[in-house]
């Protein structure tokens, strides 16, 4: 085989809640994950020359040991021994810093990929083991689907793949780093925690209802104060029509869950003309049945 080319889907959090804090900073996290069929593409192809070397259609992207793919596959070349070259080709829609998952879902692609490419025969344990080194969504998005993550984000827990949910992605123009976000918690303030439990039994008996109303993420406190336009937004998408909506991760996307495509359309294009938005994405969620 010369060359694997993979999607790398984003995720969306359903529910978001945080427990604690570590002392080394990293949070305690129950979260509600789900992968969504909006997705980057990463091609990696064997070389003559023993390099990595990187091509990405994003020209402010690094193309270097700064972007989490190429770090994925330089790790992986030096712990396995690997002597060939690997030419990177990473093809990004997924925005950037909107709390999607987009670097974490090609790093984690390429996690697979690499294995794929060199027949390095590793399970899935030990390809989520180096992932959670990269990212602690690295983990959730090497398995993806509809899970319950805990820890920091790496103790996963499949459960019942959700009902197919037409959703709009609205991103700001501004984007939001996710080390702000939780560098800016605190933890004992946090009033509101979401029912993950309740979320979870929506998604078994497959409830709408219950499943929009409890929609919940802690962050989105601490990201609405430093970024108003992202309450703002969120505002917006339930003010055309949308069944619930919520701030995705650390943001500043936000999702709009829609009773059917159409709907979902009409909300992009009212939304599209804010000033504080730069793009919006009609789609839906993804599970392998
Ligand atoms: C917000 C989420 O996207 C929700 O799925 C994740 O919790 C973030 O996962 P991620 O982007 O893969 O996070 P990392 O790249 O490992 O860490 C980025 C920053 O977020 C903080 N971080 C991350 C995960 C976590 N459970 N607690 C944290 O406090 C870390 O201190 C770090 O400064
Ligand atoms: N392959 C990549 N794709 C996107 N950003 C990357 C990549 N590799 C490194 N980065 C850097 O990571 C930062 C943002 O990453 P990313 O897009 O994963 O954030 P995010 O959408 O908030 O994701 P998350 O939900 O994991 O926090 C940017 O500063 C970017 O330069």
């Amino acid at each position: 085989m010369k060359e694997v080319k993979r999607k790398a889907r984003a995720k969306i959090n359903l529910a978001l809640d945080v427990i604690g804090k570590r002392e080394n900073g990293y949070h305690d996290v129950r979260m509600v994950m789900q992968t969504i069929e909006l997705h980057d593409k990463v091609r990696l192809k064997k070389i003559k020359s023993d390099k990595i070397l990187m091509k990405t259609n994003l020209p402010y992207l690094p193309r270097d040991n700064r972007n989490l793919v190429y770090q994925v596959v330089e790790y992986m070349k030096t712990t396995y021994g690997i002597k060939s070259g690997v030419y990177i080709d990473l093809y990004k829609v997924i925005p950037v810093g909107a709390g999607l998952a987009g670097g974490s879902t090609d790093a984690a692609q390429s996690v697979l990929g690499m294995n794929e490419l060199f027949e390095l025969g590793l399970n899935i344990e030990t390809m989520e083991e180096i992932g959670a080194k990269f990212g602690a969504d690295i983990p959730y998005c090497i398995r993806g689907g509809t899970m319950i993550a805990e820890g920091i984000g790496e103790i996963l827990t499949p459960i019942k793949p959700i009902m197919k949910l037409h959703l709009l992605i609205v991103k700001p123009k501004q984007s939001v780093s996710t080390a702000y976000v939780y560098g800016n918690l605190d933890v004992m303030t946090i009033s509101n925690h979401p029912n993950i439990d309740a979320m979870v039994r929506g998604i078994e008996e497959d409830h709408m209802g219950q499943i929009v109303q409890n929609l919940g993420n802690v962050l989105e406190e601490v990201t609405f104060r430093g970024y108003p336009e992202v309450k703002m937004i969120k505002e917006a998408i339930f003010n055309n029509a949308a069944l619930g909506a919520l701030m995705s991760g650390s943001g500043s996307a936000v999702f709009g869950i829609f009773e059917d495509q159409g709907m979902a359309h009409q909300a992009a294009k009212k939304l599209k003309r804010l000033e504080e938005v730069k793009q919006v994405f009609v789609t839906t969620t993804y599970n392998v049945q």
